[in-house]
């Protein structure tokens, strides 16, 4: 018997969820965050932290990497010492993260360069990802989702907001029946005719269903959208309970 069980009331178990917070939407993961928590129904308990150093990332069960400027976000991990404690939280480790829009660039094995040369990736996913696929800031959108890995809560479309947004335009390892830790894609976006700009790739993932806008491998997530820039709890609530599912 451990001291913890001979205890009439053991102490709450506290889940520490890391936002990596170098540039971009950090803050709004963090109060996201700490709001979803507050709708958790488990006995564990939720704290949201900034992570700027390997000794903060030491720390952490889980981790956000927010949406932003992937190649800014990719250098100051570099100066920081981070990169590769990013890779060992992400691969080595397999604790649960989730990038959303830059942040599922950085998490992607493969990105293509729109300048020479590109970021140093985090990697994870078996994708390659096609940046800013939608076009410039000023061609931003929003668009309702639908998110079956909601379930009963994506009854009603989630606010999808889309900034210089990636699509996932291969997936290098699909998952398949009868086939270990391959991509699965949990989210779509159907109906947006491609807007070509000269020289871009075109996405191989995209058929008539739509572009991949979300997709899972494992213990690492990726969404091209920004659920931080909404007041709508909802992902956050679902990706909280699938970690404490996970640890
Ligand atoms: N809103 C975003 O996170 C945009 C990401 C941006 N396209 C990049 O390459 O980093």
């Amino acid at each position: 018997m451990t001291a913890h069980s001979r205890l009439a009331n053991p102490p709450t178990p506290t889940v520490v969820v890391g936002v990596l917070a170098l540039q971009g939407g950090f803050a709004e993961h963090i109060n996201l965050v700490r709001r979803a928590a507050a709708h958790l129904q488990s006995a564990a308990h939720v704290q949201a932290v900034e992570v700027r150093t390997p000794a903060e990332l030491d720390r952490c069960d889980a981790l956000i990497i927010p949406g932003g400027e992937s190649t800014t976000i990719s250098l100051v991990a570099a100066q920081s010492g981070l990169l590769e404690p990013l890779r060992r939280f992400v691969k080595v480790l397999g604790k649960p993260v989730w990038g959303t829009c830059a942040g599922l660039i950085l998490l992607s094995d493969e990105a293509n360069a729109t300048k020479k040369g590109g970021q140093e990736l985090i990697g994870g996913l078996a994708v390659r990802v096609h940046r800013n696929h939608f076009g410039r800031q000023i061609e931003s959108f929003e668009e309702g989702l639908d998110l079956p890995f909601l379930g009963d809560d994506g009854a009603v479309p989630f606010p999808g907001v889309f900034i210089r947004a990636p699509v996932v335009e291969d997936i290098l390892s699909p998952a398949a029946p009868g086939r270990k830790g391959g991509v699965a894609v949990l989210a779509k976006l159907p109906g947006r005719l491609d807007k070509a700009s000269p020289g871009r790739s075109q996405a191989s993932t995209r058929d008539d269903s739509g572009d991949v806008i979300a997709v899972r491998q494992g213990n690492v997530l990726g969404m091209s959208f920004h659920p931080e820039l909404t007041t709508d709890p909802r992902i956050h609530l679902w990706w909280l309970r699938e970690v404490l599912h996970q640890l």
